[in-house]
Parts: C-alpha cells; sequence; structure tokens
C-alpha cells in the first residue's frame, strides 16, 4: 500500500492524515460492531478518524483506541488524528469548554486533534429525534461561539479548530471575530457537489477544505446513490480497472482537499485506501467537472424544512 499522505494545517503543528475514516453509521452501529470496525480500519492502516458527540460513535472510538495501544497496533495515541464536533445543543458560549470536556471523556483522550463546530445553528434544547420543532431552533452566536472554540484550544484540550457546513458568509462572519482562524471547514464534496465557489474563497484564506460523503453517504438516511450508480464514474473505473468508490475518492483527493469516508466493512475500508498510487487523467477530470451538480446532506433533511435551515441550506 502507498503511504497515506499528509497535509498541515494552520495554527496547528501536527499534520494531518488526507483520508480519515468516518463514523458515522446508518443504521446507528453498537459499540462492539463500532469498536471491532475502528480496530480493524487501525490494521489497514487508517491512521485519522472523525467523530462527533452527535454520532454516538466517540466512545467505541476511545475503546479501539486503546485496545489498538494493548496490542501494540499504535505505539502512542499521539500517532492518531482525532477530529470530533461540538453538538449544536451546546452551541453557547459558556458551554463550549464542558462540551469538549465531555468529548474528550467519551474518548478516555487528554486531547483531540481538531474541535469543529458541527453546523451554524444553535439548538435550545438536548434532541433525542430528528426532525425538530422550529421552536428550539436559533441562529448561532457566532462571536461567543468561536470564543469559545479558542478557550479549548488555549486551554491544550484540542491541538486545531474549525467549523463544518459554513458557508462562504458564515465563514466571513468567523474570520470577522477569530483571533485564531478556523484550521478547517469540513463540507460535503463530492463529484456530484463540487463546491467550487466554496474552495476558491477557503483557498485564499488558508482555510483548508476536508470532504465528507465523498462516497454521496450512499445507503445512509442522509445520503443518496447517484455517485455509487454513477454511470460516468462507472466507465472510468472500469477502464482503470478501479472501482467507482476509488475514482470518486481519488477525484475529490485531487482538487487539493482531505476527505472522511465511512465503511466498516474489512474490504471496502481497504479499497478506500487505494487511490494513492495513481491518478486520473485530463480527459477523465474534465467529464467529472461536466457532471450534474446537487446538494445531497441538508440541514433541513435533518432538522426539518423550517425557514432559518431552509435560508441556512440555500447560503453560499
Ligand atoms: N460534518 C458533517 O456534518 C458530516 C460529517 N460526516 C462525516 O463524514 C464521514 C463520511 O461520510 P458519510 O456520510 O458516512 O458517507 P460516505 O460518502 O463516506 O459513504 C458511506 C457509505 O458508503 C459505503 N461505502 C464505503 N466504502 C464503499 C465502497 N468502496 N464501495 C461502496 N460503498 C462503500 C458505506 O457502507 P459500508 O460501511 O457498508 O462499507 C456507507 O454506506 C461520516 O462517517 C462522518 O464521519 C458525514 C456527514 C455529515
Ligand atoms: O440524522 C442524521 C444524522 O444527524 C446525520 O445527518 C449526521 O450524523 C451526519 O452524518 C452529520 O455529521 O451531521
Amino acid at each position: 500500500m502507498a503511504g497515506i499522505p499528509q497535509v498541515s494545517l494552520s495554527s496547528c503543528e501536527k499534520p494531518m492524515p488526507v483520508i480519515g475514516m468516518g463514523t458515522s453509521s446508518y443504521p446507528p452501529a453498537d459499540l462492539e460492531t463500532a469498536k471491532t470496525a475502528i480496530l480493524e480500519a487501525i490494521k489497514s492502516g487508517y491512521r485519522h478518524f472523525d467523530t462527533a458527540f452527535a454520532y454516538g460513535s466517540e466512545k467505541p472510538l476511545g475503546e479501539a483506541i486503546a485496545e489498538a495501544l494493548r496490542l501494540g497496533l499504535i505505539k502512542s495515541r499521539d500517532e492518531l488524528f482525532i477530529t470530533t464536533k461540538l453538538w449544536c445543543s451546546f452551541a453557547q458560549r459558556d458551554q463550549i469548554v464542558p462540551s469538549c470536556k465531555m468529548s474528550l471523556e467519551n474518548l478516555k483522550l487528554d486531547y483531540v486533534d481538531l474541535y469543529l463546530i458541527h453546523w451554524p445553528v444553535r439548538l435550545s434544547e438536548m434532541i433525542q429525534k430528528t426532525p425538530v420543532v422550529k421552536e428550539i431552533i436559533h441562529p448561532l452566536d457566532v462571536k461567543g461561539v468561536w470564543e469559545g472554540m479558542e478557550e479549548c484550544k488555549n486551554l491544550g484540550l484540542t491541538k486545531a479548530i474549525g467549523v463544518s457546513n459554513f458557508s462562504c458568509k458564515k465563514l466571513e462572519e468567523v474570520l470577522s471575530v477569530a483571533k485564531i482562524p478556523p484550521a478547517i471547514n469540513q463540507v460535503e464534496m463530492n463529484p456530484v457537489w463540487q463546491q467550487k465557489q466554496l474552495r476558491e474563497f477557503c483557498k485564499t484564506k488558508g482555510i483548508h477544505i476536508t470532504a465528507y460523503s465523498p462516497l454521496g453517504a450512499n445507503n445512509t438516511k442522509w445520503g443518496d446513490n447517484r455517485i455509487i450508480e454513477s454511470e460516468v464514474l462507472a466507465d472510468i473505473a472500469k477502464a482503470r480497472e478501479k472501482t467507482t468508490a476509488q475514482v470518486a475518492l481519488r477525484w475529490a483527493y485531487e482538487q487539493g482537499v482531505s476527505l472522511v469516508t465511512k465503511s466498516y466493512n474489512k474490504e471496502r475500508m481497504k479499497e478506500n485506501l487505494q487511490i494513492f498510487d495513481w491518478s486520473l487523467t485530463g480527459e477523465e477530470l474534465d467529464k467529472i467537472a461536466k457532471l450534474p451538480q446537487r446538494k445531497g446532506v441538508t440541514l433541513a433533511s435533518i432538522l426539518g424544512p423550517h425557514d432559518l435551515v431552509l435560508q441556512l441550506d440555500a447560503e453560499t
């Protein structure tokens, strides 16, 4: 297996492996299933893991890390790059540090490598299921929340801080108040939602993009099968003796972003790492550039089609 390239992030001394294992599974995996899959991913060579308070995968990830250390698969926790995210129900100035500490407790870690604001919205209640009623959805206090994120970094609870699902407009708001600029914006990005405008903007601001759902989150509640069933991608895959998934992942990598993709299947998690020793041709890239575009993951599909949510989904 060719080695996994790394990227450096602003305000973070530790480099990040460009491919990470996602841990948002549908239907939600039980603790043992998730732990076993994550351990398998470590055995396969993954060193970057993406979790969130909302996924319920912090605990199994923490257990898998402890087990990997016990088994000697890794010598130190420092060999891993761990990302987790602030859930919307805790998106208030005084709740950020406690929330980060709660995630660290779930993970049984002293620090995470990256802490992200999960979505640019605040929920005034803890939720058990989605969609939610509109009364609990509020605009984000960007200044207060970002100050809390900066405090997490200054306290050493996280090496880097960033955001997720932020538009250019929301990023401008963060940048206007930030003492430490966001290192990353983690957003949906794949051949059928290429994010050209946002990528241009982030490049000029030194914000690195991580692509989530790079396979279109096929077979999940929040995604669809447009990528896995794309004839254009399948034709390229056939000609190159790769799989459609590998073509989609390689495309994202060639755009200069990092990516997090989830597989709890031993063969597919290995397959997804085989993207670093070949490249797409100019002609293949042109064909992919022409694919029809449509956002797959929307906040409205999670929280419900409320005005503020639809407005956030429509922002560029
Ligand atoms: N910040 C945010 O708001 C969001 C972040 N994320 C993060 O990004 C991660 C990845 O995105 P996700 O939405 O999971 O979607 P992905 O695009 O990574 O797709 C995951 C789906 O594809 C399947 N799959 C994986 N590899 C292959 C393959 N080689 N061939 C065919 N099917 C495959 C998986 O099934 P199987 O496991 O059976 O292989 C799973 O059903 C998440 O797990 C999460 O960590 C995701 C959504 C939103
Ligand atoms: O209800 C659906 C879930 O919240 C799903 O959309 C998320 O877990 C997603 O992967 C995310 O990171 O936001």
